[in-house]
C-alpha cells in the first residue's frame, strides 16, 4: 500500500485538450448548466428549476423513442418498436423516482417562491402535451397556451395530424379482426372515442395469443407504458396536494381536481376494458 497520489495519465489518460473535443464540449454542458436562474433568494427554488429541467430532458428522449417506435411500428417492424417502448416505459419510471426528490420540499419551502412563478405551470410544457399526443391522448383544446410561440404550436398542431401510436396499434389489429371504417378513417386531431368493435378484436388476441404472438406483445408493452404513465399522473397529484393542499395552480386550473380528472384520462381504453370481458 502506498499513499503515493496515483496519477491516470500514467495508463495514458488524456490531459491536455487544447484543439480537441472534451466532455464539457460534446455534452454542450456550458449552456445547460448556466441555465438555471432562479427569480428568488428562495434556496429551493434551484431543487424545483432543476427537478423541471431534467425532467424535460428525459421527456425529449421518450419522444424521440415514441417518434421511431411509430415509424418503425407503421412500417411492420414490431421488435425495434417493442425495445423502444420498453425504453419509454424506463424513462417514465426514471421519471418517477425523481418525485421522491422534489417531495423534500415542504409547502413553507415552495411558498417562499411561488409567487415568482408568475401564470407559468407545468400546464404549458409543450413536450409533455406532445407525448400525450403521440400516445393518443389528443384534444385541440390544449394548444391555446402555445398560442404565442408559433414554432412550439406547429409541432403540436403537425403531431394532431399523425396517426398516435394507438392509432397505428388499430391498424395492425385490422390486418387480423377487421375493424369498422370510422374507427380507421377517424379525424386524428380528435379525442379518441373507446369502441366495443376494438374492445373484442383486442379480446380475440389475448384469447388466441399463441396465433398473434406481435400484437398480443404490443398490447402488453402498451399497457405496461400506460401503468408507468398513470403512477406519473398519481406522483404529480400526490406532490401537488401535498404541497399546495386545495389551492387554485399558477396555470389556472383548479390544481388538484384538475391533475385527478386527468387521472382518469385511458390512453388505450380498449386494452384495459378488455381485462374484464376476458
Ligand atoms: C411542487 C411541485 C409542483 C406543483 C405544486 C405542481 C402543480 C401543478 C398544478 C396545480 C397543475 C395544474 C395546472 C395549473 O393550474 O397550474 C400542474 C400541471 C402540470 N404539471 Fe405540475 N406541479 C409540480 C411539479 C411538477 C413537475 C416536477 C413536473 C414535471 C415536468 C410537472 C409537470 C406538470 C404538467 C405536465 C402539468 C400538466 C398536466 C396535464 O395537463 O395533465 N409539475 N402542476
Ligand atoms: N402549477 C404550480 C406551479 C408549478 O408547478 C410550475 C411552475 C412553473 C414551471 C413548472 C411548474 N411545474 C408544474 O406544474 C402551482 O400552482 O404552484
Amino acid at each position: 500500500m502506498t499513499n503515493t497520489p496515483y496519477n491516470p495519465a500514467q495508463e495514458g489518460a488524456q490531459m491536455q485538450f487544447d484543439g480537441r473535443m472534451s466532455y464539457t464540449d460534446y455534452l454542450q454542458l456550458d449552456p445547460i448548466l448556466s441555465a438555471q436562474h432562479p427569480r428568488s433568494d428562495a434556496h429551493d427554488e434551484m431543487l424545483f428549476i432543476i427537478q423541471h429541467q431534467t425532467s424535460e430532458l428525459w421527456m425529449r428522449l421518450a419522444l424521440h423513442e415514441l417518434t421511431a417506435a411509430r415509424a418503425t411500428l407503421q412500417k411492420g417492424d414490431f421488435r425495434p418498436a417493442f425495445k423502444m417502448l420498453s425504453r419509454v416505459a424506463r424513462i417514465f419510471e426514471q421519471l418517477n423516482s425523481a418525485w421522491d426528490v422534489l417531495r423534500t420540499m415542504t409547502p413553507s419551502d415552495y411558498t417562499r417562491f411561488r409567487a415568482a412563478l408568475g401564470q407559468s405551470s407545468g400546464f404549458q410544457s409543450h413536450q409533455y402535451r406532445l407525448v400525450e399526443f403521440i400516445l393518443g391522448n389528443r384534444n385541440p383544446a390544449m394548444l391555446a397556451p402555445h398560442a404565442h410561440r408559433p414554432d412550439l404550436l406547429a409541432q403540436l398542431e403537425q403531431e394532431l395530424t399523425r396517426p398516435s401510436l394507438y392509432d397505428v396499434a388499430l391498424s395492425h389489429l385490422h390486418q387480423v379482426v377487421p375493424l369498422p371504417d370510422a374507427i380507421l378513417t377517424r379525424d386524428a386531431a380528435q379525442p379518441y372515442a373507446p369502441s366495443p368493435e376494438v374492445t373484442r378484436a383486442w379480446a380475440h388476441i389475448y384469447e388466441a395469443y399463441e396465433n398473434h404472438w406481435e400484437l398480443y406483445e404490443l398490447a402488453e408493452k402498451l399497457v405496461d407504458l400506460e401503468d408507468y404513465f398513470r403512477r406519473w399522473r398519481f406522483n404529480h397529484l400526490t406532490t401537488v396536494e401535498r404541497v399546495i393542499g386545495l389551492k387554485r395552480g399558477t396555470g389556472g386550473t383548479s390544481g388538484t381536481s384538475y391533475l385527478r380528472r386527468m387521472l382518469d384520462t385511458q390512453l388505450f381504453p380498449e386494452l384495459w376494458e378488455l381485462r374484464t370481458t376476458l
